[in-house]
């Protein structure tokens, strides 16, 4: 039976494209060797994916790439579909405004509110004059960053000096201010480093709540392996200049993982 008889047509088959594909990626500083060489990896629209490894394996330079924020020495990456070799800056911007990064320092502006550093996360999204101080930012995008405050039950601090708030609720505005832009893809680099146990559970529970709940795709580097297994569908681990290990967590125990750190 032709396939395109209307009898039996059959619907096509969803094909979606990985959020991020890198192909044998390589990245050397300078005349150093490489720091890592040979990675290759997909993820999955709305995957959560940890990437283990030791100190300077390479995780956070990975990511970096993977960002198009540092150019690799080898290798290609497509980021929600766009090949990032040659991408000119307007398309670069446009790519950057889907994806956003929470880092281990939340590197909020420190002299300025909460809202103020939360409206900045909107900042890629405007056309124009770029206003991201609350006074002068329109009236849209101070109530976008108020709903996203509110996600992170921190809207009572809208306009406290983001200097004056402890580790957990500033790393709470930080994901505010990624999230706000509702973005397609988040990485997370070591985002409870500097929080104390208690703080660094309170906001890996958080940030993954709204991430699952908003279809985010994240990619999270971690040295806490029992973070990595309960929070990632995946565990990619880079060691020794090489991804030695890309597998579905339900196929991992942490013992399997600490072999990446030997
Ligand atoms: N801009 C740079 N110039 C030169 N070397 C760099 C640069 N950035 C990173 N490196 C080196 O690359 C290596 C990997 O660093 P990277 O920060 O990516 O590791 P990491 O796995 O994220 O480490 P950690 O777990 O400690 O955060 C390190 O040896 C680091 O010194």
């Amino acid at each position: 039976m032709a396939l395109d008889s209307k009898a039996g047509a059959r619907a096509a088959p969803v094909i979606t494209m990985p959020d991020l594909k890198v192909e044998g990626l390589a990245k050397a500083f300078g005349a150093a060797p490489a720091i890592f060489s040979d990675v290759s990896f997909t993820v999955s629209r709305g995957e959560a994916v940890a990437l283990v490894g030791s100190n300077g394996a390479g995780k956070s330079t990975l990511l970096r790439c993977a960002l198009g924020l540092i150019a690799p020495s080898a290798g290609r990456i497509e980021l929600l579909g766009a090949e990032l070799t040659g991408l000119g800056g307007r398309d670069m911007r446009a790519l950057r405004a889907q994806t956003g990064l929470v880092a281990q320092k939340h590197n909020l502006v420190p002299r300025l509110s909460v809202l103020s550093n939360v409206i900045h996360g909107l900042l890629g999204q405007q056309s124009g004059p770029r206003y991201w101080h609350q006074a002068l930012a329109p009236r849209a995008a101070r109530e976008k960053a108020m709903a996203a405050l509110e996600k992170v039950s921190m809207a009572d601090f809208a306009q406290r000096r983001a200097d004056r708030l402890s580790g957990g609720q500033s790393q709470r505005v930080a994901i505010a201010r990624a999230l706000v832009a509702s973005p397609r893809l988040l990485i997370a680099d070591e985002p409870t480093a500097s929080l104390d146990p208690a703080a660094g559970e309170e906001v890996m529970a958080l940030f993954f709540s709204l991430v699952r709940r908003e279809n985010v795709t994240v990619i999270f580097t971690s040295h806490n392996m029992t973070h990595a297994l309960e929070y990632g569908d995946r565990i990619l681990g880079l060691g020794r200049g090489r991804l030695q290990l890309d597998a579905p967590v339900a196929d991992l125990c942490a013992a399997e993982l600490r072999k990446i750190y030997d």
